[in-house]
């Protein structure tokens, strides 16, 4: 049972035209479903981080509205109920590893929650640094910390901006196992933008492929496979099946010979 009220995401009409003239983001209609995980994926430069950006009241739109279960999201970020993880993790330097996942819950208001973060820590496998500085910790490590930090809220609403692009390829499959019984229960509602097509398919319950910028819907793939994917479901057909007509709509969408993407 989800333990928080599931919010669901409605981007109407959204458009972005930068401050320089860039439209990133064209007239997108879009719904998210409450405690549903979509993964965005599109050509680099596309729009998905505008995106993403807009749905976190982190942007204000030119024209259109995201509405997070009917309120506009700087409202519901100031509930706390959002949390983000980006490629670019932001960790405060002066701080150890598990006083900067805790900071998290301290700046949402939440009450300390000791044992969820040294939970969280280990999950994404980082059990041992709980004591480390960011300084003394890999690329893909801070990532992984970023995901901790950005669970430990237990977030209505959860952003990840190609949260695992320095984390190496068999801990990426062990975090798409691990993560999603994390957050579903909870009836998170999350998007997830990545460059990888396995990787959506293994966290998501939907792919939405984007155009290039300024990016539109070139598809929306429902990804029917039970949880919890193993890393070994990417070799069975109905995996490969999903995978090739993402890879297909992606190809299309950069005006591609579609035949030839689906090889
Ligand atoms: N703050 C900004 N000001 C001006 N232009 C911007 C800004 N942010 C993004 N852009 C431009 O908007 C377009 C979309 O950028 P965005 O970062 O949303 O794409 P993306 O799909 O996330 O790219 P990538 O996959 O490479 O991370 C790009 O042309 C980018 O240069």
């Amino acid at each position: 049972m989800p333990d928080s009220a599931s919010l669901s995401i409605t981007c109407a009409g959204l458009t972005k035209i930068h401050d320089n003239g860039v439209a990133a983001v064209d007239a997108l209609d879009l719904r998210f479903e409450a405690g549903r995980t979509t993964a965005l994926i599109g050509p680099s430069g596309c729009g998905k981080s505008t995106l993403l950006r807009l749905v976190a009241g982190l942007d204000r739109p030119t024209t259109g509205t995201v509405g997070i279960a009917g309120l506009p999201p700087v409202q519901q970020a100031r509930r706390g109920v959002i949390s983000m993880a980006f490629q670019d993790p932001s960790l405060l330097p002066w701080l150890t590893l598990r006083k900067n996942v805790a900071l998290a819950r301290k700046l949402a208001r939440q009450p300390a929650d000791p044992r969820l973060v040294d939970e969280l820590i280990a999950l994404v496998g980082l059990e041992g640094f709980q004591e480390t500085r960011p300084a003394a910790l890999s690329g893909g490590m801070r990532q992984r910390a970023a995901i901790a930090r950005a669970l430990a809220t237990r977030p209505q609403v959860l952003l990840l901006d190609e949260p695992f692009g320095a984390v190496d390829e068999l801990t990426r499959r062990q975090l798409a196992r691990d993560l999603p019984p994390l957050w579903q229960p909870l009836g998170t509602t999350t998007l997830l933008v990545t460059h990888s097509v396995d990787e959506a398919v293994l966290l998501a319950d939907r792919i939405v492929v984007l155009s290039p910028r300024p990016a539109r819907v070139v598809a929306d793939l429902p990804v029917p496979l039970p949880h919890p994917r193993l890393p070994q479901l990417t070799e069975t057909p109905a995996f490969r099946r999903i995978a090739a007509r993402a890879l297909q709509a992606l190809a299309q969408g950069v005006g591609d010979n579609p035949a030839l993407a689906a090889q």
